[in-house]
């Protein structure tokens, strides 16, 4: 780690001024900015740097919101800011990041040898902490076994702000919702001097207000940005009614997207791939990279950028990419069940921009930063609203003009509704587990529903609904008549209409009747290992915290509920061995 003379930089400050000097000293010196990301990155951080109020910060994935409690810690002249993450492997993804450009910072966590442990452990009880940075879940800030430590830090005038990323968790409503992360409003009752910073990336008013008063935050700063991304374009398409099959109709999309379309490239859009000699036809088990080979002769022509087609089942994946290929475009499959090289050399494949298509389940896309993604496609629909926003989020941001489709299919929505409901049937009991997964399985049914609504609206601008949804009265207001040009209803409304209402969408209810649930829905049960449900049928984000959960739970902790939790341990080692893969990329 490479040592950095911070007393140097530390201009003797009065704790109720500010001292800007330094604070642009160390944005160049230690973070290598030369300049601020944003105003409200900068008055966040000079906010933060006073360190008398509580702070909420609503920004962007990507607007540099770790700035905000990073600089202010290194702004202090000494004492710990304890930084509250969700899962182990992005705390140590932050850490590896942090020591890389000299910064004195430390994790309590179960990834760590005893030895390194019991090393912070003993500094924490000291006078004089050197760490500036100090990452933990949200279970080990709140366990028995840590409150002599913070209990120590404060005593000793070492606990200098406590900063929870992704607060969303917080609430119920939050698409990620953590019944560990309520606990921290009890730290901070006790240490009410202490100022908190809650940071996320999508809060809706009611996220807003669960975070405030959940982490009983004392008349917060709010620093709120417009969620509005006037570049990426949003549509939806309808399954039931599409002149082509969706295949075709994806092919095509792709080819317009990227420049693919001169006529000498086409191959033949309207024939279907041959599946028949069965070589391109696999499952998760069957996949070989040499099956894909001189797939393409189409990308020496195109423009730069990927896509990322979003597929529920780990099948769909296989068979988009095989039949992308067919077709002549570039395309890999990406899910847990590849082995870990097969992963590591397809996303690889795909940052260098080696192959255009990457049909991945939800396991993809967590800290990837690739400014140039031109198109997120969602094969099938999302769970939630702010699952949909997130992932098609990922597409342009470098800023230029990208494009977010959704295919709206009956099947679809049937095959999830399906799942959702039979969560909703299970654990009727009186048990708190079965209460708080209840509770989980009725906030996830509602958020399904705003994702429904959100494929069948035909009255309102995509961007609007999506800024309803998450941010706060600005953008509404600035979206009241509409995006004008970047989505599907500003700039053809009537077509827009017209092919919603030939779709068999309108004659499906919401949970319809256990007839509606077809095949394709006990098919979906079967094969969505990983799909986009936060039910227990899922190995999404609610997993992988859980097993972190687990293992970094004290065990004289009080979480015995996490123990009912199952620990879906391949797929954590997916995501150290993405961050770990991606810090050598960089
Ligand atoms: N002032 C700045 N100037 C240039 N780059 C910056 C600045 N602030 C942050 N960054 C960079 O922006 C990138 C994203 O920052 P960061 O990870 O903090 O974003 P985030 O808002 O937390 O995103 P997410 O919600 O996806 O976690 C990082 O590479 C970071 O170094």
């Amino acid at each position: 780690m490479r040592q950095l003379n911070i007393k140097s930089m530390l201009i003797s400050k009065n704790p109720t001024e500010v001292n800007y000097e330094s604070i642009n000293e160390i944005l160049e010196k230690v973070f290598k900015h030369n300049d601020f990301r944003s105003d409200l990155q900068r008055d966040a951080i000079t906010i933060a740097c006073k360190a008398k109020n509580d702070i909420f910060v609503s920004l962007p994935t990507g607007s540099g919101k770790s700035l905000i409690y990073q600089l202010p810690a290194m702004y202090q002249n000494n004492g710990v800011t304890i930084v509250i993450s969700p899962l182990v492997a992005l705390i140590n993804n932050q850490i590896t990041n942090a020591q890389k450009l000299g910064i004195p910072c430390a994790s309590v966590n179960s990834s760590m040898a005893l030895s390194q442990i019991n090393k912070i452990k003993t500094e924490l009880l000291g006078k004089k902490i050197s760490t500036r940075l100090l990452y933990l879940t949200p279970e080990m800030l709140c366990s028995p076994s840590f409150n002599q430590y913070l209990a120590a830090m404060y005593k000793n005038q070492q606990l200098r702000m406590i900063a929870i990323d992704e607060a969303h968790c917080v609430s119920s409503w939050g698409h990620e919702f953590r019944p560990h992360y309520l606990k921290l409003g009890m730290v901070r009752s006790k240490y009410p001097d202490i100022p908190m910073i809650a940071l996320t990336a999508t809060a809706t008013s009611k996220v807003l207000e669960d975070i405030i008063s959940l982490l009983h935050l004392n008349d917060p700063k709010k620093f709120i940005s417009s969620s509005f991304r006037k570049n990426l374009y949003y549509d939806v398409q309808f399954v039931d009614e599409l002149k082509d099959s969706l295949m075709i109709n994806l092919q095509e999309f792709i080819e317009e997207c990227f420049g693919l379309t001169s006529k000498d490239d086409v191959i033949d859009l309207t024939k279907e791939p041959d599946f028949t000699d069965g070589t391109m036809f696999m499952r998760a088990s069957s996949y070989k990279a040499s099956e894909y080979k001189n797939a393409s002769k189409l990308n020496s022509k195109r423009s730069n950028g990927v896509a990322i087609v979003y597929c529920r089942t780990k099948a769909t994946c296989e068979d988009i990419a095989a039949s992308l290929c067919v077709k002549g475009i570039e395309a890999r499959p990406y899910h847990s069940s590849l082995t870990p090289k097969q992963r590591v050399e397809i996303e690889d494949m795909w940052m260098k921009e080696e192959i255009l298509v990457i049909c991945a389940t939800i396991s993809f896309g967590m800290g990837i930063d690739k400014p140039n993604v031109r198109l997120v496609v969602h094969y099938n629909m999302s769970q939630s609203l702010a699952n949909y926003y997130q992932e098609s989020g990922r597409a342009g941001r470098d800023g230029k003009q990208s494009y977010c489709r959704l295919y709206y299919a009956n099947s679809d929505q049937n095959a999830i509704s399906f799942l959702l409901k039979k969560d909703l049937e299970e654990g009727k009991s009186d048990k708190k587990e079965d209460k708080t997964r209840q509770k989980v399985a009725r906030a996830a049914y509602a958020r399904f529903e705003r994702m429904i609504e959100y494929c069948r609206s035909t009255d309102k601008c995509r961007h609007l609904t999506l800024a309803q949804e998450f941010s706060l009265c600005e953008d509404v207001e600035l979206l009241s008549r509409g995006c004008k040009t970047s989505c599907d209803y500003c700039v053809d409304p009537k077509g827009l209409k017209k092919r919603c209402e030939k779709s068999q969408g309108w004659k499906t209810k919401i949970g319809a009747s256990s007839n509606g649930f077809s095949k394709a829905s006990k098919k979906a049960k079967a094969d969505d290992e990983d799909s986009f449900y936060l039910s227990r049928h899922d190995t999404s984000y609610e997993d992988l915290y859980r097993g972190t959960t687990e293992r970094d739970c004290d065990s004289s902790g009080g979480f015995q509920s996490a123990s009912s939790y199952v620990q879906k341990k391949p797929m954590l080692d997916i995501v150290k061995a993405e961050f770990a893969r991606r810090k050598r990329l960089k």
